[in-house]
C-alpha cells in the first residue's frame, strides 16, 4: 500500500529565507502527524506547501503515490485533499447552509443532502444557524463549519493549521471531538497546533520544527513525555519522569 503523504526534502523560500528547510516524513494511511514548533519555526509554511498553497517549493510531495509537487491547489483539493488554513476557511458572506452546499456541490443530489446533515448532527449548533450568514457566527461556530465543510466532502487527507487558534477550552473540545471521531473513521491527518496537549491527545506521530527544520520525529507518547517539554517549553499533562525517549532525534541542541 502507498504511504498517504509521503514528503522528501521538502524545502520552503519566502525571496531569501528559508522557512522549511529540507523537511522529510512518511504517513501511512489514517495516521494522525502533529507538526509542532514554536512561532515561525515553519509549520504554516509546510502546511501550506502541502496544500499547494505556497508554490515556492523544492522536494517532492507524494500523496497516494502520486507525485504533487507541480500540481495547483486546485487539482489537490479535487483529488481529495483538504486543507484548513489558519484564516477560517469559509465564505463569510454566505449563509451557512450555503456554505455547505458549496462543499458538497460535486456529490450526486441525495448524496449532498445526507452530506449536510452529516455536518449538522457533527455540529448541532450550525442546524440552528443554517440561516445565518457565516460572517455573523462566532468564531468557535466559524471553525465549526469550516471544519465541517472540510469533513463532509471525505477527504483523503486533511491538512488543519491551528484549528484551536482564538478559541475558547470548550470549544476547543468541541472541534478537537469531531477531528478525533474522523480520525478513529480513518481520516489521514496533519495537525499543526501550538496547543501541544491537545494534538499529541490525538496524533499517533509527531514532528518537531525549529527554525524551518525537522529536530525530532518519533510516537506523540515520546514527544509528550519528553521532547515537548525540551523544545516547546510546554508542561505535558503526563508524568514526564516515565523515561520514554526520542526515537529520533534529528538534530542535538
Ligand atoms: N508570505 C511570507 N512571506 C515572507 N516570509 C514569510 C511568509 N510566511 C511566513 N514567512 C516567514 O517564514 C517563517 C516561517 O513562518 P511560518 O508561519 O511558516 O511559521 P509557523 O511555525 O507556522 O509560525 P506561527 O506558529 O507563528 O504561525 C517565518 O520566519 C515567517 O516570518
Amino acid at each position: 500500500m502507498s504511504a498517504a503523504l509521503q514528503i522528501e526534502e521538502l524545502s520552503v523560500r519566502y525571496g531569501d529565507s528559508v522557512a522549511v528547510d529540507q523537511v522529510s516524513l512518511t504517513m501511512q494511511p489514517g495516521e494522525c502527524l502533529a507538526i509542532l514548533g514554536a512561532n515561525g519555526a515553519g509549520k504554516s509554511s509546510l502546511a501550506a506547501a502541502i496544500a499547494r498553497v505556497v508554490t515556492s517549493t523544492t522536494g517532492s510531495i507524494i500523496i497516494d503515490g502520486q507525485e504533487v509537487s507541480a500540481w495547483s491547489a486546485h487539482r489537490l483539493v479535487r483529488s481529495g485533499v483538504a486543507y484548513l488554513p489558519e484564516q477560517r476557511a469559509i465564505f463569510p458572506g454566505l449563509l451557512v447552509e450555503e456554505n455547505l452546499r458549496l462543499a458538497v456541490r460535486r456529490m450526486t443530489r441525495d448524496h449532498r443532502r445526507s452530506a449536510i446533515e452529516d455536518a449538522f448532527d457533527l455540529f448541532p449548533v450550525l442546524r440552528d444557524r443554517r440561516e445565518q450568514t457565516a460572517a455573523t457566527l462566532s468564531g468557535g461556530e466559524q471553525q465549526m463549519l469550516a471544519l465541517a465543510s472540510a469533513l463532509v466532502t471525505h477527504p483523503k487527507l486533511l491538512v488543519c493549521d491551528e484549528l484551536s487558534l482564538g478559541l475558547a477550552p470548550v470549544i476547543v473540545d468541541i472541534v478537537y471531538g469531531a477531528l478525533n471521531r474522523a480520525r478513529e473513521a480513518g481520516l489521514t491527518i496533519v495537525l499543526i497546533e501550538q496547543y501541544v496537549d491537545k494534538a499529541l491527545g490525538i496524533a499517533d506521530n509527531a514532528l518537531i520544527m525549529r527554525r524551518g527544520r525537522q529536530v525530532w520525529a518519533g510516537a506523540a507518547d515520546a514527544a509528550r513525555d519528553t521532547v515537548a517539554q525540551q523544545y516547546l517549553g510546554s508542561t505535558p499533562e503526563t508524568d514526564s519522569s516515565s523515561g520514554t525517549h526520542p526515537q529520533k532525534e534529528v538534530e542535538s541542541h
